[in-house]
């Protein structure tokens, strides 16, 4: 399997090249040349299988040429392993149409876990095959970064640098990061939004006085191997409720855009999806972009789901290059457009191609909260702020009531105790796991949110590349 990058650019590279780059040299993004695709009766025989041998079959055809079907079984087999649920991804039915996807059993309690336990293991592998030595630099609005530092900390040949904005991630977020005091793990807290620190990961990959000397990847869904990972629980929710006989709609929780373009990606694969509704919260770029095309970045607002305060979606890009024919240097003279006045309309086809198969709903604060009591005192769910904007626009979406809808809960209510209470009376409780993280040191430098400050302290901090 090869990828190119939605830019045009950059040469096109195997599995192995496009995880230990995380984004490609021209600022493009890598997707597959081709999607594979599997038959509905390949589908109908992947019903029942446990969740890591489920992985290995959707996720086979994207590391050909990378990593044998027993290193992947053995990749996955440990990734997880490590969570809390037998089913890895339960679905939980909450009426005759309603359902949730709990995506937060991993050890940091939140969906990203489900790729980030399998990312960490594929570094460590692939730097097993050379003595390199590789520099994470991410940028995280609360739940990438404790995922990804759970997932490579204490790791010899990985340092990883994790930008978050100061005081706009909720205290249990926080000190799941910077409490984690492995000499390779580095916090830091940016003045700005979570849009300014994913702006300056950005612009490290294409800094030479950066990517010349050190070996830069990313853990954010910029890394393709992210997405390919969260395609997975859309087969496995799907399969248990009869797919492919019968289709299935999602609603997606959505920020970068990640997570419900890996539902985009189960459909290009053959999963016969309905719709997929992506949910935002008042930081609702993607809701304005697919209702009218209008893709024009506002200043964040912070929100009690501050996961999702994001105005600049980077995956976005990459349905714009699928659904806009994927042409490279027309996607990069957009992009460049873009970046420089943040606002664009979407091209005919690159509208009608997503209207085709994705709907959008936008929930205020307070529909938000209604949405999380609600759900306590008709399903008795406790539920996050964020799956509950997801739950919102699932019922607000008016899909046919013969197909199920399955919210993707992607967050473990604990992490926003403040929120919940607010809107149930109930605190949620931290799990086991986790329940000493108030009594524990924390530790993360603070930079003032220019680019130079935060590339001179990686700089200083990191290893160089062998
Ligand atoms: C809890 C939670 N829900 C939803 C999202 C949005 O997901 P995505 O950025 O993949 O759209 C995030 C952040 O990514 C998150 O942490
Ligand atoms: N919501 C994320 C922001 C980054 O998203 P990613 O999926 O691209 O890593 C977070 O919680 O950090």
């Amino acid at each position: 399997m090869k990828y190119i990058s939605t830019r045009g650019h950059a040469e096109a590279l195997d599995f192995e090249g496009v995880t230990l780059a995380g984004l490609a040299p021209d600022g493009g993004l890598y997707v597959p040349e081709s999607w594979p695709r599997f038959s509905a009766e390949e589908i109908a025989n992947m019903a029942g299988l446990p969740y890591a041998e489920l992985a290995v079959r959707i996720m086979a055809p994207f590391v050909e040429g990378s990593l044998t079907e027993g290193e992947l079984r053995e990749l996955c087999t440990q990734a997880y392993g490590t969570f809390a649920h037998e089913a890895i991804t339960p679905l939980v039915q909450l009426d005759e149409q309603q359902w949730l996807l709990e995506l937060f059993h991993g050890p940091t309690l939140a969906f990203k876990d489900v790729a980030l336990q399998l990312l960490g293991r594929l570094f460590e592998h692939f730097l097993s095959r050379s003595d390199d030595h590789l520099t994470i630099v991410g940028a995280t609005s609360g739940d990438t970064g404790s995922a990804a530092i759970d997932a490579v900390a204490g790791r010899d040949r990985i340092d990883i640098f994790m930008l978050h904005p100061e005081g706009r991630v909720s205290d249990v977020q926080r000190r799941q990061m910077t409490t984690v005091l492995s000499p390779n793990v580095h916090n830091i807290a940016i003045d700005g939004s979570f849009d300014d620190a994913q702006a300056m990961v950005k612009r490290m990959f294409v800094d030479a006085e950066v990517t010349g000397k050190y070996r830069i990847t990313a853990v954010n869904s910029i890394n393709w191997a992210r997405l390919m990972a969260q395609v997975v629980y859309y087969f496995a929710a799907a399969l248990q409720l009869g797919a492919p006989q019968r289709k299935v709609a999602f609603s997606v929780p959505t920020g970068n855009f990640g997570d419900v373009f890996a539902g985009y990606v189960a459909a290009q694969m053959g999963l016969p999806i309905e719709r997929l509704i992506v949910a935002t919260n008042i930081n609702d770029i993607l809701h304005r972009a697919l209702s009218s095309g209008d893709y024009s970045a506002g200043t964040v607002t912070p929100t009690a789901a501050p996961s999702m305060d994001i105005q600049v979606s980077s995956n976005f890009e990459r349905l714009l290059f699928c659904e806009g024919g994927r042409d490279g240097a027309a996607l990069a003279e957009q992009m460049r457009g873009f970046e420089a006045s943040k606002a664009m309309q979407l091209t005919n086809s690159q509208r009608e191609g997503s209207a085709a198969l994705f709907t959008s709903a936008r929930a205020t604060p307070g529909e938000m909260t209604q949405a999380m009591a609600y759900a306590a005192e008709h399903y008795g769910q406790t539920i996050d702020p964020h799956t509950a904007i997801g739950l919102h626009a699932a019922r607000a979406a008016g899909i046919d009531p013969s197909v199920p809808v399955v919210t993707l809960a992607t967050a473990h209510p604990a992490k926003f105790p403040d929120a919940v209470e607010g809107a149930t009376g109930t605190v949620p409780e931290l799990p086991a796991r986790v329940g000493d993280l108030f009594d524990r040191e924390e530790r993360y430098e603070t930079l003032p949110g220019t680019y130079e400050a935060v590339r001179d302290y990686v700089v200083q901090c990191a290893t160089p590349s062998a």
